[in-house]
């Protein structure tokens, strides 16, 4: 993909369903009883690879594209798959997924492509051991592929070391297999869809946040049963942070990013934006199915250098790469720290952003858990190499709308992973 400079992007955006809410549906709806009904589902490939996976364990699912149809067949009603589960390039799905499996009376083993392959499940595998689970990495490197297989569950409390909601998921699924309660701190508090949607299925889960330390708390107790839903996909806040920058850093912008999920243990990027100095408006708040939701009204502005730390990183996690853009055209230093789990995502996404940025012409230098940023320099166009990480490649689309002469994105495919439409969604701004 060739992109070049341009200015005025002006007009309604409508993004696609959020990945995060969009496994979950999947998994939730497959376990539960009942139909589970899901509109504006995201059809990106690490969704469409979780639904390959209980296909696989005997769940129907009706990819009918404006409505997906799960018919649950109850927590005990998969059955064993016949293939390795693959699931992609997707860590969700893996972590998650692990949760399920653990306690279901049968073997099961997963794998996904390179990235996934190279990434660490011993986060989950220690949790899941001390639970009772028998899960293992094959090749004894941590990594998938895993091999899971039939074990008695009992209840734990876990101490968790990362601000993951993977790693809690997973852990909060294998509870409902277990023979009492189970609970997981974490050293601050990551996205919370599982709990808020585990509840609206009818799961006996909980939270608790201690004011004094941030530290968070998800406890839950097996269920006899869980019950289909309707559910309502809002977009993805991590999708709709490329056209909050698009609007902000192009001249004479106004975008209205429609229907966006603004839950505030993902919307950590508005708060950034606000310190950065941005034009942003939400318009039309509201809450379904326990989540925050909004029109995003997004003006160009004129942006200075933050620092960025602490227990709000889980809440915008993924959106760093586009926040370093945004602070390469910002005046002034921008500083990420605390991020180190940038390192473990589907590249070492520290290394990707700076090597592209410098290319880029911008003053970066990379830490051991951040990046510092001195905002300003004009970015020219280069090659990207995007690594196949799909952020990386959606990230630095947006630095060439504000790059001089053309930048090449390598691979720019791979932005199918959670947005396949991305480039089209441009159409209705120019
Ligand atoms: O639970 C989820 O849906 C996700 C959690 C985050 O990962 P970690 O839990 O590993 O931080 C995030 O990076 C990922 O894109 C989606
Ligand atoms: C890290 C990501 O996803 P996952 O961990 O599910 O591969 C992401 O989408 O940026």
């Amino acid at each position: 993909m060739e992109l070049a400079k341009i200015t005025g992007l002006r007009g309604e955006v409508n993004i696609p369903g959020d990945k995060s809410i969009s496994h979950r549906c999947i998994m939730f709806g497959s376990i539960a009883s009942g139909t589970t009904e899901i509109s504006n589902f995201l059809q990106g490939a690490d969704c469409l690879a979780t639904i390959n996976c209980f296909r696989r364990m005997g769940i129907e699912i009706e990819n009918q594209e404006e409505k997906i149809i799960v018919h649950g067949k109850g927590l005990h009603g998969l059955t064993a798959p016949t293939e390795i589960l693959d699931v992609g390039n997707s860590g969700t799905t893996t972590r998650l997924i692990s949760g399920i499996l653990v306690g279901q009376p049968f073997e099961s083993k997963l794998s996904g492509d390179n990235s996934l392959n190279s990434r660490p499940m011993k986060r989950i595998i220690e949790p899941l051991t001390k639970m009772g689970g028998h899960i293992s990495s094959i090749l004894r490197n941590g990594c998938a592929p895993l091999y899971i297989a039939p074990g008695k569950l009992h209840g734990i409390h876990y101490d968790s070391p990362v601000a993951s909601a993977q790693v809690k998921s997973s852990i909060l699924l294998a509870g409902l297999y277990a023979d009492g309660e189970t609970s997981v701190t974490e050293p601050s508090l990551s996205r919370n869809h599982t709990e808020l949607m585990l509840k609206e299925f009818g799961a006996d889960i909980r939270s608790q946040f201690d004011l004094n330390t941030s530290k968070a708390t998800a406890f839950i107790r097996p269920c006899s049963e869980l019950y289909g839903q309707k559910i309502m996909v809002p977009g993805d806040i991590s999708s709709a942070a490329y056209f909050i920058a698009a609007g902000l850093l192009v001249p004479d912008s106004e975008i209205l990013i429609k229907n966006t999920g603004i839950n505030a243990t993902r919307a950590g990027i508005l708060k950034v934006c606000e310190n950065m100095g941005a034009n942003i408006t939400l318009l039309n708040e509201r809450t379904e199915g326990g989540e925050a939701i909004a029109d995003i009204l997004v003006r160009t502005s004129k942006l200075h250098g933050t620092t960025i730390s602490g227990d709000i990183i889980p809440t915008l996690i993924d959106e760093i790469p586009i926040i370093a853009i945004m602070a390469a055209a910002a005046e002034g230093t921008t500083i990420i720290k605390d991020a180190a789990e940038l390192k473990v995502k589907e590249t070492n996404r520290i290394e990707t952003v700076v090597d592209n940025l410098k290319a880029m012409g911008c003053d970066i230098i990379a830490t051991d858990d951040g990046m510092i940023i001195h905002g300003g320099k004009t970015l020219h166009g280069t090659t990207i190499h995007t690594l196949l990480d799909h952020r990386i490649a959606m990230a630095f689309s947006i630095a060439a709308l504000i790059a001089e002469d053309t930048t090449r994105i390598l691979d720019s495919k791979c932005v199918d992973v959670s947005y396949p439409t991305f480039y089209d969604s441009f159409e209705n701004l120019l």
